[in-house]
């Protein structure tokens, strides 16, 4: 009989800020993920003799476990912030997208980073997300946070994967009216539509759009974005064959009953997609970005300062993002 050849995964891990949880996580969901999958290989982005304090063994774990060393420029200690290891945080993000965009790396998968760190450095930082989309040279990528609900959880009748997109993502409130602009919000419900087809397999995702303001403005009386901005342009994309609703008000959108069937929820902005979705899955969640050329994934918790180094942090959102990521590549890989 003829045996499907599983093609081998190359998974590029920056292990972010060097005194946050990054590193720690990174080399346990390594481990395990390794564990699990054995068409997989890791490669760890960061200095060596940090993660070799983390784990002196980690790179007796596997063969397939890999570190490819970049050096940081100051000392460490867990849970203090230093300005000074700012490039280095950059310099293991650009080393992972130049390898995912020549093709030595299938896919990267981010350990969180202290953005403050990297403005109080000089450089003009507000996530991975706004980098990645400018070092790959994309006007407009999206920010989706995904989480497999378990069967049973809010009476789901089986397992079902949970996804919310962002139209706006690091901005302050009070910039986000003007930034949702027509073209915005529709390039948001194409990439998000697109990106579920032709990276995640699903041949015609539903798709629900959130308005911005309560009771999505209240027919005019509570804000006019829902009627003269977000409604015509999801009209605008159903003529295009989009299959979306809305706008739903923030606050009921996210209904148990809808989970059945939606495949992605675009909220307005972070804290509206993203404090629903952080309550019911904090530390299993992950984020990905859609819309670059390139494949990026990463948790969906902080550097966590207050426990680094204590051997405490969970590593289920890591794990998670590099399940998710190592998926895929292989959709993708298969397509090829
Ligand atoms: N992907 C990324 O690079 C992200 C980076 N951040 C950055 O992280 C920094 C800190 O953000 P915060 O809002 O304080 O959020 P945080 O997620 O770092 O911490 C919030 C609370 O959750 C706990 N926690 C977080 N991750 C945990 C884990 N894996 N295991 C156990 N407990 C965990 C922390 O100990 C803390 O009590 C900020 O600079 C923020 O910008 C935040 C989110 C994502
Ligand atoms: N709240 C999500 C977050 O801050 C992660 O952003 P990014 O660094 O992945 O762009």
């Amino acid at each position: 009989m003829m045996q499907l050849q599983v093609p081998l995964v190359n998974l590029a891990v920056t292990t972010g800020e060097p005194a946050g949880i990054g590193p720690e996580v990174s080399i346990v969901a390594a481990k395990q993920f390794l564990a699990e999958q054995p068409n997989a290989i890791i490669t760890l982005l960061g200095d060596r003799d940090l993660l070799e304090a983390v784990d002196k063994n980690h790179l007796n774990a596997s063969e397939r476990l890999q570190t490819q060393a970049i050096p940081l420029v100051a000392p460490v200690q867990a849970g203090v912030l230093n300005h000074q290891n700012a490039q280095y945080v950059i310099n293991t993000l650009n080393q992972a997208i130049d390898g995912c965009m020549d093709g030595r790396f299938d896919a990267m998968i981010t350990a969180p980073i202290q953005k403050s760190v990297m403005n109080l450095a000089g450089t003009a930082f507000t996530g991975h997300t706004e980098y990645l989309a400018g070092r790959c040279k994309k006007n407009h990528v999206v920010m989706m946070l995904c989480a497999t609900l378990p069967r049973g959880f809010l009476n789901l009748k089986a397992s079902r994967d949970l996804r919310v997109a962002l139209v706006t993502t690091h901005l302050p409130l009070q910039e986000v009216s003007a930034a949702l602009t027509r073209e915005r919000i529709l390039e948001t419900i194409q990439i998000v539509q697109h990106d579920l087809r032709t990276k995640f397999a699903i041949p015609n995702p539903v798709i629900r759009v959130a308005g911005l303001n309560p009771h999505a403005g209240e027919s005019g009386y509570l804000g006019r974005e829902e009627i003269e901005i977000i409604g015509p342009v999801i009209e605008s994309a159903k003529k295009l064959g989009i299959n979306v609703s809305g706008p739903y008000p923030g606050d009921t959108m996210f209904d148990p009953a809808s989970l059945e069937a939606v495949d992605a929820y675009i909220a307005m902005y972070h804290d509206q997609g993203l404090a629903p979705f952080k309550f019911v899955t904090f530390g299993d969640g992950v984020n990905v970005t859609l819309g670059l050329p390139i494949i990026r994934t990463s948790v969906d918790h902080g550097t966590a300062l207050d426990i680094a180094g204590k051997g405490i942090a969970d590593s289920g959102s890591m794990l998670e993002a590099l399940r998710l990521a190592y998926q895929l590549a292989l959709n993708q890989k298969k397509k090829a």
